[in-house]
Parts: structure tokens; sequence; C-alpha cells
């Protein structure tokens, strides 16, 4: 046992728009002057949750703290991208007390756990825990149940963990990874619905993990932190339907394309033609800025399924193209073509739909 403490790493992960970029957000408000970095990774090539860092304006979010890997997910890049990641910030001449890394929503987290015993990193870092957040509303809309039937009927033809949800999948993978759950926009749910979604996470997780509920990931830094899980010693506790892939997994089953969208008379405008897209299509998220008539500062807009959110975040600035731009994620087959003509119409053609329907 090496006497040099090792430096902490929290792994958060958690399907797409499950509030991982918010949770970070907040404990960062917390980091009370800790020198903490930040690893990001998304799916989709806009880099909106290292720019949504970058931006908020808490202290410790500025550029040399917040790493952001933006080619395909971690979990698939590991040798590539993260560990050359780890090394440097290692080798900081004042490296980080505690390192973050946000998985992107479609990651796999055994690889990246894994990753944690390569020599050079597993004698500096240990993975104090794995924080997975859940859409609590999501889970509760059966989001990412599978068919019993088909499942049924696969486990009778083979006894593997694997089936061919997708969405289950990469859900169930990352809450048997977890060392705590986070049931996150408790602000949605019922009491009952809130106690349907613990017990279903509960039976989930083949041993016992602390779920805590949450609205907006706003939880105190000491229940996140401070874990002191080692998770990279205890691998076999944290099954995942990859195991016998020994992590690989190509995210086939998921896209992303970036859409472009025209100037938009209002934020209302720009919702409704979102959701009614993502309504249409299946759409699982979708995010991004949008320019709006007469006003200097950009619209973000951030989807999850058909609920939105959005809000000026900072003004355009000077010589930048008022380029409206959204990333768009579904399963593979969604209708890129169709999605991207109706993010793309002009403005005055939803005008003129809106009369015709009367
Ligand atoms: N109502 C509600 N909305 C939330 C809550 N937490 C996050 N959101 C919203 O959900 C959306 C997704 O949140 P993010 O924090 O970006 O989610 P994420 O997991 O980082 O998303 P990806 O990186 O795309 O996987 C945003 O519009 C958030 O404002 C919550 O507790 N309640």
């Amino acid at each position: 046992m090496s006497d040099v403490r090792k430096i902490p790493a929290t792994i958060v992960t958690g399907f797409l728009g499950a509030g991982k970029t918010t949770l970070v957000r907040h404990l960062m408000t917390q980091a009370n002057g800790r020198r903490i970095a930040i690893i990001v990774n998304e799916f989709g090539s806009l880099g909106i949750d290292g720019e949504t860092l970058r931006s908020c304006g808490i202290e410790g979010c500025e550029e040399e703290n917040i790493v952001e890997l933006a080619n395909g997910c971690l979990c698939c890049t590991v040798a590539d991208e993260f560990l050359p990641t780890m090394q440097a910030l290692l080798d900081r001449p004042n490296p980080p007390e505690h390192i973050l890394i946000e998985t992107s929503g479609l990651a796999l987290p055994k690889p990246l756990i894994k990753a944690f015993n390569w020599p050079g990193i597993r004698s500096r870092v240990t993975v104090d825990g794995v924080v997975t957040v859940v859409d609590g509303p999501a889970v509760a809309a059966g989001r990412f149940a599978d068919d019993p039937e088909a499942v049924a009927a696969q486990r009778a033809a083979d006894e593997s963990l694997d089936h061919d949800n997708p969405l289950a999948e990469v859900y169930e993978d990352q809450l048997m990874s977890a060392d705590l759950v986070v049931l996150n926009k408790s602000d949605l749910l019922d009491t009952a619905e809130a106690g349907r979604v613990r017990e279903e996470i509960t039976a989930a997780i083949p041993r016992a993990v602390k779920v805590v509920a949450a609205e907006n990931g706003r939880l105190d830094a000491a229940v996140l932190l401070g874990l002191e899980a080692a998770a990279e010693d205890d691998l076999a506790a944290r099954p995942s339907h990859h195991d016998a892939e020994d992590g690989a997994h190509e995210h086939d089953d998921f896209r992303s394309f970036v859409a472009v969208m025209p100037e938009a008379p209002s934020p209302e405008a720009v919702v409704a033609r979102l959701r009614a897209v993502a309504e249409a299509h299946d759409v699982l998220r979708m995010k991004g800025y949008v320019a709006v008539e007469g006003k200097p500062m950009r619209l973000e807009v951030q989807g999850v399924g058909a609920r939105f959110r959005h809000g000026f975040d900072r003004a355009w600035t000077p010589g930048e193209a008022r380029a409206g731009r959204v990333v768009v994620i579904a399963q593979t087959g969604m209708d890129e073509a169709a999605i991207a003509d109706a993010i793309a119409a002009p403005f005055t053609a939803d005008a003129a739909a809106a009369v015709a329907a009367g």
C-alpha cells in the first residue's frame, strides 16, 4: 500500500438528460476553494455540457478546470482519450484534489472504472464513487422497461443478461455500476410514483445501494463525495450486459446529428416546434442554441423526450453568426432528413399552418 494519498475521482453517470450536468454544476457551487477538475464527455458534437459548465460563473468552473472529451463515448475511447487526459491532469504542477467525470448519457461506466486499474493511474487515483443519476419521470413512464414477453422469450433461449432493448441495457448497466443512485426530477413525481421508481431501482441492483431523491441535482457535496468506494477493486460486484464483450460496444443503437434552426419569432415557437418533432419521431434528447428575433441573447434550449426547458444564456458575440443549431439524439433508424427539414423550415410556415388550422 502506498503512503501517498490517492486522488479521489467521482464518476457521474446516468442516461441522456437525467440531470448529470445540472448535478455537477450544483456540486461546483460547494467546491469552497477545493481544486476540482471536471472531465466531461458528451454524445453529440456541439460540446454543450462543457459550455454550460464553463459559462455558469461558478468559481472552479473556469476553462482550465474543465476538459472536454468530445469524440464518442468515454467508455469506447478509454485508451485513446481518457487515459492521456487523466495523465495530463495528474502531471499538472498543482494536481486536482478531486476529479469529477461526467460520462455521456450513453456510456457504460464499467470500462471506465476498469481504466482506473491501468498502471500509472491505479497508483495515483481511486474511484471514490460512481454516482448514477436517474430521470425519475422517465422511469415512471416506462422509458427503460422491457417488453416482459419479449424478455421472457429471450431468456428462455439464452440465460445471459443481454436483451434487445438498447435503452434498458444502457440504463441498467449504469445502475449496476452505482455506489449511489440519485433519483432526480423528484419535482415531477408524486409520492406513489417516487416509491415505485425507488423499488424498481433497488430491485435492479444486485447489492445494497443507497438511493437519494433530488430536485435539479441539488444535493449536499457530503452526500456525493467521499464515498470511498474504491470501485476499481470491486468490478465483480458490478455486472454489465457487456461483460462477455469485455466492455466493447459501438453505440450503433443510437445516432446523433446537428440540425439547423432559423431565427425564431419567440422562445415558445422554438419549443413548440422541437416538442412536436420530439413527439413525432420519438427523439430521446435535443439541446442547442437558437436565435430569437430582436433578442441580442442566445436562447439555450434543452429537451428530454417531449419535456423542454429554455433560457437565454449569453449574448451573441460580435461577428458570431446567429445560427441556430440543435443536437438531436435518437435510436438508430430515426428519419434524420424529416427531422432536419422540420427543424429547418421557415417559421412563417408554422404561422400559416396555425392560421389554416383555425
Ligand atoms: N423538472 C426538472 N428538470 C430537471 C431536473 N434536473 C435537470 N432537469 C432538466 O433536465 C434537462 C437535462 O438536464 P442535464 O443536466 O443537461 O442532463 P444530462 O444528464 O447532463 O444530459 P446529457 O448530458 O445530454 O445526457 C435540462 O433541461 C435540465 O434543466 C429536475 O430535477 N427537475
